[in-house]
């Protein structure tokens, strides 16, 4: 028997992204230009190029400004911090976003840590970490919020629910559970070493899956009713005449549906989320910055 609603992310992000598009004119009008996102990428990694393409479709549709940053894959560390220095002092640059993974050789923290946190769409700079942590306004990153934002949709005030985030990562696991203990849930992060995890899962009522391990989450790990955000993004192996493999999340849908009250598909679920989130960190970075109110339901 299946009872479980699917969580639809791509129609979510859909009206967000129709919430900014709508938003921006009043932008524009009181500071005389349009929101600004600077995209850098390095190197060729035929997935990043797919990202970056769609982030800048996205980007230009919701009416802002797109600036892409092309670089080779074996650019010198000094050229890409000249890069980012040219976009911190660019004022019609609203946010930056370094597309990770950067190709090996290069200092990742160190480019990230090189973003003005006032720019830093992705929220991954220790200062807004921090903020975050501290429950200041702060970036937030991209991921974890459209996770947030989905939650909220799905069960309204999460007052003293029990929230397990399985996966400690500083993009999603860490700044999810700040949302999560922000939002008043009971928080538990879970990872790699957690003793007896399907009974630690089982007494959630919200279960965050980010650990990056295709259909780890099995069905009977999951307490009747609980709501479930499936973060995961893995391209299984292509079966026999398939030329790509199926994508599928950290969680066992099927089994999970048998079980749970609502769960976020993949694909379809937080990955159109993550983009629409980015044009929103991006709107709300162009209002501080200009020193304008923050935009109102985004
Ligand atoms: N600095 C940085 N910030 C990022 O936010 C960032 C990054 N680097 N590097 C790569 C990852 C990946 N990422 C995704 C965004 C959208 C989908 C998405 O829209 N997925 C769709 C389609 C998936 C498909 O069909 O391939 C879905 O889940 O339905 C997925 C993954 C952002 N990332």
């Amino acid at each position: 028997m299946t009872t479980a609603r699917i969580i639809d992310g791509k129609a979510f992000a859909a009206g967000l992204r129709e919430r900014i598009r709508e938003a921006v004119p009043a932008f524009q009008k009181q500071a005389g230009r349009a929101p600004g996102l600077a995209v850098v990428l390095v190197g060729e990694d035929p997935a990043s190029q797919v990202y970056v393409a769609s982030k800048h479709k996205a980007t230009i549709a919701a009416g802002m400004e797109s600036f892409e940053h092309r670089l080779p894959a074996d650019v010198a560390q000094d050229d890409l911090h000249a890069l980012i220095d040219r976009l911190n002092a660019d004022e019609t640059v609203d946010g930056i976003l370094v597309q990770l993974p950067l190709p090996k050789g290069l200092d990742e923290k160190a480019v990230v840590m090189a973003i003005d946190p006032d720019k830093d769409v992705d929220g991954l700079h220790v200062i807004n970490a921090g903020r975050l942590a501290n429950g200041e306004e702060a970036l937030t990153p991209c991921t974890p919020l459209g996770s947030l934002m989905l939650l909220k949709d799905t069960l309204g005030d999460l007052t003293g629910l029990d929230a397990v985030v399985v996966g400690r990562s500083i993009l999603v696991g860490k700044p999810m559970a700040q949302l999560l203990l922000a939002e008043n849930c009971t928080v538990t992060m879970a990872h790699s070493r957690t003793r007896d995890l399907p009974d630690v899962v089982r007494r959630a009522d919200i279960v965050v899956a980010a650990v990056g391990r295709a259909e780890m989450v099995k069905g009977d790990w999951l307490k009747p009713g609980a709501v479930v955000i499936d973060v995961g993004i893995n391209r299984l192996e292509a079966a026999p005449g398939e030329s790509k493999g199926r994508l599928v999340g950290d969680v066992a849908t099927a089994e999970a549906m048998d079980h749970v009250r609502a769960i976020t598909p993949v694909p379809g679920g937080v990955g159109p989320m993550t983009i629409a989130v980015l044009l929103r960190n991006t709107l709300v970075a162009a209002s501080a910055r200009a020193g304008l109110e923050k935009p109102e339901n985004l």
